[in-house]
Parts: structure tokens; sequence; C-alpha cells
């Protein structure tokens, strides 16, 4: 390079003698620009070609006139100028090679800091931390979303509770000192007084907390003064067995008082109910009588009507008469069926007066709705009575209303609704049929379960005196045996019963990590003077007989013990078995899903759910018919290797069960101890059965 700049700089110097001229060789002529002469020529033109050749020959012949370097001929002012100029040069050569190799060093170490990154995602800050999500609303209106809470211990004394003497000694009686925690909640609210809340109430409280007497008891004593028979009070339940039960209770209460109890529900025919519910009177009316005959007998010429109903009442009684209805019962215990079938065809069956609506196991009733028996009741309880169905009491007060003396009366009726149930759904849709006013939601549930009734959820709350047990029975194929074992090793097998189950069936000594169990059956013992009682549920009626037959051919001795439900049982025969069963003289009950709401039989010890229930409603319900008003219970659920999952997870340990800290034991039986010597006499008992089916 330096090379280069002094050739252009360096004078042309006309006479050099002693330096050695160069001569151009033209074989190697290159292109000034490109160092290729050949490729350079080939782009020019032939005239272009002859300037440039002449002008490198020039050049040529100027470069060979050139000192060399160090030449002694150069002038010596321009050697100092000279050599000055290389100087520089050199040192701007060395300023910009340090450079150089300065910013190299500066690449590579920034290559050697760069970090490598892959395809991981880049690193971004710390997410802002938000507060959880707790919403200011509920799907729920306030009073199911906010229920008022009592604790189930909650008792109150029977005599600080200022109830009407005559009812004080009834309880105490029964051996009732206490009222229990339902009871306790609600008498207050429905009888009069500083806490009575004048609205609906919804109850949800567990199996066997005394819901009957808690409804029933503030009626009664509300009703003990009426002289005159009105229908005032009606109780809703869906089963037959309810229907009797609530009555027993109703009877018991009303002994001393005016007041008359009636059912409906269909254990006897229609006519005979009607007569017993209305009671028709002939009423001295000439003037009314003559109008009405004058319309009876062109309606009965034109056929427009019937000589039923009311006209054929009218036609019945004596001239210059007219008939009149009135309530045979004050309080009417029914199933909803028959009641819609009363409102619809019982002539005078009359609603008017109705101040007390109770609908008990509200849960089911409302889910099955038969005949859409909600919207026929409170159409029938809410709307005006015709004036032609009205009786005495209602055409007095009819007059009454007309005229100042109105002031003096309510404005309106009121109806107190009480919906109650141990499954109570918070099922707006449901209770809405029921055009309930001013309500409150009341749960009775266990301290121990520490939270309430999920705000949008339904949880179901299990008696705090009941053992539960899980008891695997392989593929379900020896059940029978099964059963027969439990029975007879562990329930009915008194001081031979095994120690280790025994103990943990009887509740005393439950292992949570199962009990296991080695000996073989005793047979029975002891039967006759156990206090033990045991329901068995299965899935169906026909299985409850199957069962029971098999049971009676497996082991004689327990046939006169058995007895089995069936809906094709007279109310009276079902009524016999159930005193039978309550009595202790039955010792096993067979029955189906039938038998698990409301039942009350006192000393039922063991509950075998045989047959695994097919919701946790039903689980709840049926295991619910023992460990009542705080006494002991057991619950023994037969479980096969395909039920387990669901038992375990949603009975054992599902979110929806509360069972006051209380947990479900495993109870191992040993298959060959379980079928032992009873594997052919099972074979010849299931082919017998068959035989019997195929008949
Ligand atoms: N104050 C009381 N003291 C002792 N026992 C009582 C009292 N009140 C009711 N009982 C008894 O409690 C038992 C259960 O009562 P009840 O049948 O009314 O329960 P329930 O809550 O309706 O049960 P379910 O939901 O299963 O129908 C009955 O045998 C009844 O006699």
């Amino acid at each position: 390079m330096g090379g280069a700049l002094y050739a252009r700089w360096v004078p042309p110097q006309r006479a050099a003698p002693r330096a050695q001229a160069v001569k151009p060789d033209p074989s190697h002529e290159t292109h000034p620009s490109t160092g290729d002469g050949e490729q350079a020529f080939k782009n020019d033109s032939p005239n272009q070609r002859t300037d440039s050749a002449q002008k490198k020959r020039k050049r040529a012949s100027k470069t060979a006139e050139q000192p060399v370097e160090g030449d002694v001929s150069v002038p010596k002012k321009h050697q100092a100028v000279l050599s000055k100029f290389e100087r520089s040069s050199k040192r701007a050569e060395t300023v910009r090679a340090a450079a150089q190799q300065e910013e190299s060093e500066d690449e590579t170490s920034e290559r050697t800091a760069e970090v490598l990154q892959d395809l991981v995602p880049i690193p971004q800050p710390a997410p802002v931390s938000e507060a959880p999500f707790e919403p200011t609303f509920s799907a729920l209106p306030s009073w199911l979303a906010n229920p008022v809470t009592v604790s189930s211990s909650k008792t109150v004394p029977l005599s600080t509770l200022s109830l009407h003497p005559a009812f004080l000694k009834k309880l105490n009686k029964q051996g009732f000192e206490e009222a229990l925690a339902v009871q306790s909640a609600l008498w207050p609210m429905l009888r009069p007084g500083f806490e009575e809340h004048l609205g609906d109430i919804c109850v949800s409280a567990r199996t066997g907390s005394g819901k009957t007497l808690a409804y029933l008891l503030p009626i009664i004593e509300a009703l003990r003064e009426q002289t005159v028979t009105t229908l005032s009070a009606l109780i809703v339940v869906p089963t037959r067995q309810l229907v009797d039960q609530a009555l027993k209770v109703a009877e018991e209460l009303c002994a001393g008082t005016k007041l008359k109890v009636g059912t409906a529900l269909g254990n006897v025919p229609f006519a005979v109910e009607q007569k017993h519910l209305v009671k028709v009177r002939p009423v001295y009316n000439p003037e009314k009588a003559k109008e009405l005959r004058d319309r009876a007998s062109q309606q009965l010429s034109s056929a427009i009507a019937g000589s039923n109903g009311f006209l054929g009442d009218f036609l019945a009684v004596p001239n210059d008469h007219i008939p009149e209805y009135e309530s045979g019962v004050d309080i009417l215990i029914c199933t909803p069926g028959r009641l819609v079938e009363h409102i619809e065809s019982t002539t005078g069956f009359l609603l008017r007066y109705v101040r007390w609506l109770v609908i008990d196991e509200a849960d089911q009733l409302l889910t099955q709705n038969f005949q859409g028996w909600a919207t026929v009741l409170m159409n029938a309880l809410h709307n005006e009575t015709p004036e032609d169905f009205m009786n005495a009491q209602e055409s007095f007060r009819k007059r009454i209303q007309a005229s100042v003396y109105s002031m003096a009366l309510p404005s309106e009726r009121h109806v107190t609704k009480v919906v109650l149930s141990a499954t109570m759904k918070k099922d707006l849709t449901k209770l809405g049929i029921l055009r309930l006013k001013r309500p409150k939601l009341v749960v009775i549930e266990d301290e121990t379960d520490g939270e309430q009734m999920v705000a949008d959820g339904d949880s179901f709350e299990l008696p705090s005196t009941l053992s539960e047990y899980g008891v695997p029975v392989g593929d379900g194929s020896n059940k029978p045996l099964y059963l027969l074992f439990t029975l007879l090793r562990h329930i009915f097998a008194g001081e031979h019963a095994d120690a280790s189950t025994a103990g943990a069936l009887a509740g005393s000594t439950a292992d949570e990590s199962g009990a296991k169990t080695t000996s073989r059956p005793t047979g029975v013992a002891n039967l006759e003077s156990s206090q033990n009682r045991v329901l068995v549920f299965v899935k169906s009626n026909e299985n409850a007989s199957r069962l029971s037959h098999l049971l009676s051919v497996l082991e004689p001795p327990l046939q006169p013990f058995i007895g089995t439900m069936t809906p094709s049982a007279s109310a009276k025969e079902t009524q016999k078995l159930l005193r039978s069963f309550g009595s202790g003289k039955t010792k096993l009950l067979i029955a189906s899903d039938a038998a698990s709401r409301g039942l009350d039989i006192p000393g039922i010890s063991h509950v075998i759910n045989y047959d695994i229930p097919t919701s946790t409603v039903s689980y709840v319900h049926r295991v619910g018919r023992t460990a009542r008003a705080g006494k002991d219970g057991h619950a023994l659920t037969f479980v096969t290797k395909s039920e387990a999952g669901w038992f375990w997870n949603q009975i054992a340990k599902g979110t929806s069960m509360k069972r006051g800290g209380n947990k479900v034991t495993r109870v191992e039986m040993k298959e060959r101890d379980v079928t032992w010597d009873r594997k052919r006499t099972y074979q010849e008992a299931l082919k017998e059965l068959q035989g019997a089916v195929e008949a």
C-alpha cells in the first residue's frame, strides 16, 4: 500500500541513467481494476481497446522511470518529506491494525458471552397474584342459601316449653322428657308467641330425628279447642304405611279433644272414604230449594247433568230442604293420589278452612308428582269456594264478610305450609310449585360436620349413633350365604359370635382398618330371646320373595322368624306384619325400597343392604330405619366387586354424606367360611327355587 502512494507522489525524473528500467511485458498486462486483462478486454470496443492500450503503455514507461526505494538519487529535501510521510503512514498502519485486533477481540468475547436459547418459553415475570374468586351472588334465593341452622344436639326440657299441660302429660307418659333438636327449633316458630314465624317453613333434618311430632304437636295444640268439625290441616305423605304411622301419633295427641283425624289412602272403597270425609246434612230452606228444584228439572230434562254429585244429594234430601256439606274430619292425613281424587270428585270436599298444610318426605313427593298433585292441591287451596258448595259456617262467614262486622275478621286466610325431608334438595323448580310465602329453611345438623349445607349443593346427614359397614361379597353369586353367615354368626348368635367381627358389627370395637372373621357358622342360637331385629333391603319385590324362600330352605329354624313385605299384601296384612316386627316376634323383615322411607319401627338394630341402594338418597333413607331418636344402630352393605368403586367413593367417602366424624368400616369375611358346608344345600335350594318359579 505504501508503494502505491509513494508512486503517486513521486514527480517524474527525466534523466536517470543508473536507474534500471523495467520493461513492460505485454503478455503480463492486466486490467487495472480487475487484474484480469483478458476479461477486461472482452467488454471493450476495438477503439477503446487501442486507447487504453496506449495509456497503459505510457503508464508502464512512467513506472519504469520511477526510482526504487532508498534510491540516493532522490533530492534531500524530498527525502525528508518522504521519510516523514512513511513514518506517519506506518504509525497510521499500526493504529489501524491495533484497532482491528481490538474489534475482533470484542467480537469474539461478545460471541462467547451470548446465551444460547432453545425452543423453550422465554422466562416471564412472576404473575401478579389475584384474590380467589368469591361470587357475591348466589343462584339460590337468600332463604335457601342462608338457612337457619340448629345443632342436632340441641335438646330442650319439655317442661320449659310452656306446652299445654295435657300434651306435656301425654309426652311424658311416652317417656319423652326433652324436645329433640328439630322439635325445639320448630315449635317456637309454629306456636303463637314472640318467635312465631309468619310464613312457610322448610325443614331438613336427618332420619329418625322426630319430625312427625315436630309438626303434629303445634297443629293439634292450636286446634284443640275446635268444636265444630272443620277440615283445618292436611298432611300429605308418600305411602300408606306413613299415613298409618302419622295417624297413630296424631290420634295419641288428639285423645281427650273433640278433634277428628281421618285418612285418605285408598285402603277402602272410594265411596266409603267420601262418606267419611264429607257429611251431607239436609237444611230447611224452602226458597233456595224451590229455585234449585227449577234449575235441576231443566238440567235433568236437557240431560246436561247426571243425578250424582250435588244434584244427587239435592234430590235425596226431603222437600223444602237443601243439602249442606260439612267436613267429617279436622285433620286429614293422606297420600297425594287419593287427595287429588277427592279434590276432583268428592262434592263438598272443601279446603276453604285449611290453615295447615304439611308435606312430609317432600323431596320424594315433589320429584314423583303423581297426577300433578301439587298443582291440583295448590289450585284447590288458594281458589275461592263456589257458593253452592259452601257449608253453614262458610255461608255465615261470607254474609259477615259483606257486612260492617267484616272489619273484625282477618282479611285473608293464611295457610302455613310445613315442608319436611331428611334429604331436602334445594330445588327451586320443585319448591316453586308449592307457592311458599315468606319461607324459611331450617337445617338440623351435627356440629362435628363443621360446615353448613353447601350454598348451592345438597348434603345429607346420617345419625351420629349409626355404625356403618361395607362387606365385600365377591361377584355376588354367594350373597344368600353371606347373609346367612352374617345373621347366624354375628347378629343372632349371641355368645357364640365371633369376637372380632361381632364386636365390629355391634359397634363396640369398630376397627377402621377392617375386621376379619375366621370362624364358621354355629347355627341359630338364642334366636327367640335375641333383642336384635334386622331389616333387609333388596332391589325388588320379587327378590324379597326369593330371598325369603332361599333362607327358609337353607336354614329351616329361621323360617318362623322371617317376614316379607310385598305390595300384594293387603293393608291389614302389612299392618299385622309391621306390628309383629315391632314387637320382636318377627326378627327378620325382607323388604324393597318401598319400606325405606319414614318407617318408624322401634328396636330395629340392624339394616342390611343385601342389594346395594341405587342412590345416596336411597342409602340415607334405608340406613335411617335404625339408629333413630338417638339410639344405636348398625347398617351393613353387601358390596360386589363391580359395586365397590361406587360404594367406597360415593357412600363411604362422598362429600355429600355427613356422618358426624364416623367412618364406614370394611368387614372382610372369608368366602370359604361363608360357603363352608352349605354349598350343596345352596345349589339344591337354587334348583328348588328355579322349579317353583317355572311352575
Ligand atoms: N322428644 C322425643 N324424645 C324421644 N323420642 C322421640 C321424641 N320425639 C320423637 N321421638 C321418637 O323418635 C322416633 C323417630 O321419630 P319420627 O318417626 O318422627 O322421625 P322422622 O324424623 O320423621 O324420621 P324419618 O325421616 O325417617 O321419617 C319415633 O320413634 C318417636 O317416637
